[in-house]
């Protein structure tokens, strides 16, 4: 079942006089319960795809649709991570996480709302770091609240904008762990659909069922790409094998076509 459907989208941006099409007639579909990485080089419009998704920005033509409806602006259903932790400054962990909640899950008293908060940072690795703000935590930690409050709304789409495009190497690798352990699951649980945005070519691969290929001026779609590798993935494992590489060598190759025009022309001057 289709879970978003994203029909012919184009989007133009209009500053003073002057106007940009950051999208062109981008089409595809996404089921319910997949993993979904868009990747492309800078401004082919990942980000712009991710607001129309989102609900904050309403595409020049085409449209969004979520469960067979068209989308009118931001729902419940959906949660977002950004590359920023978006945290309030002034709330501790738990108040972040709960704050969340409070949109989504309104039934729930605010000390129902707090333990929610601290089941799921507990799941993120933070037991003890509910009443820690963020001023006091790593760049790491607060990408797992942030983590943390995304799946505590338990929406059934997840967008997710770089989310670990802040954290340094060792903290990449343990956040894509993380997501990727939470979001497999133990097979009981249904899965979320995700939305995920990154410029990581193995984050991608190791996390996604199929890669969106863009590519810019103007932004659209440059190719769909399967990634069937068994799951639960075991990274090391992973990268040993041929489909990996084969599916690396392919994203590689369309990435070095889209950019290579202004690589010629950086060139020449
Ligand atoms: N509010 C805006 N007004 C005008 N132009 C914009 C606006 N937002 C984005 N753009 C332009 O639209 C294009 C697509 O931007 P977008 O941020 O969606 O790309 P991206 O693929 O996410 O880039 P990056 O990977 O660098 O984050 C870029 O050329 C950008 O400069």
């Amino acid at each position: 079942m289709n879970k978003i459907e994203i029909d012919n989208i184009s989007l133009t941006y209009h500053t003073g006089k002057t106007s940009f099409q950051a999208l062109s007639n981008v089409s595809f579909n996404i089921q319910d319960g997949e993993f979904v990485s868009i990747i492309g080089s800078s401004g082919c419009g990942k980000s712009s795809l991710l607001g129309i998704l989102e609900g904050l920005t309403a595409p020049t033509s085409g449209q969004v649709r979520i469960n067979g409806k068209d989308i009118q602006g931001p729902g419940k259903e959906r949660s977002v991570v950004f590359q920023q932790y978006a945290l309030f400054p002034w709330m501790t962990a738990e108040k972040n996480v709960a704050f969340g909640l409070k949109q989504v899950k309104p039934d729930l008293s605010r000390k129902e709302r707090l333990e929610l908060a601290n089941v799921y940072l507990q799941k993120v690795g933070l037991a003890e770091a509910g009443k820690k703000y963020p001023r006091d935590m790593s760049g790491g930690m607060q990408q797992r609240v942030a983590i943390a409050r995304a799946l505590a709304m338990d929406t059934e789409i997840l967008l997710m904008d770089e989310p670990f495009g802040a954290v340094d190497a060792k903290n990449r690798v343990i956040l894509q762990e993380l997501l990727l352990k939470l979001w497999e699951g133990d097979g009981n649980q249904k899965k979320k659909t995700v939305v995920f945005v990154t410029h990581d070519v193995d984050e991608a691969i190791l996390l996604s069922d199929r890669i969106i290929m863009m590519k810019a001026n103007p932004g659209q779609v440059n190719k769909e790409i399967k990634v069937p590798l068994p799951r639960p993935r075991n990274r090391s494992e992973l990268v040993k094998t041929q489909e990996y590489s084969q599916i690396r060598n392919e994203i590689m190759a369309l990435f070095f076509g889209d950019i290579k025009e202004k690589i010629d022309q950086e060139a020449m001057i």
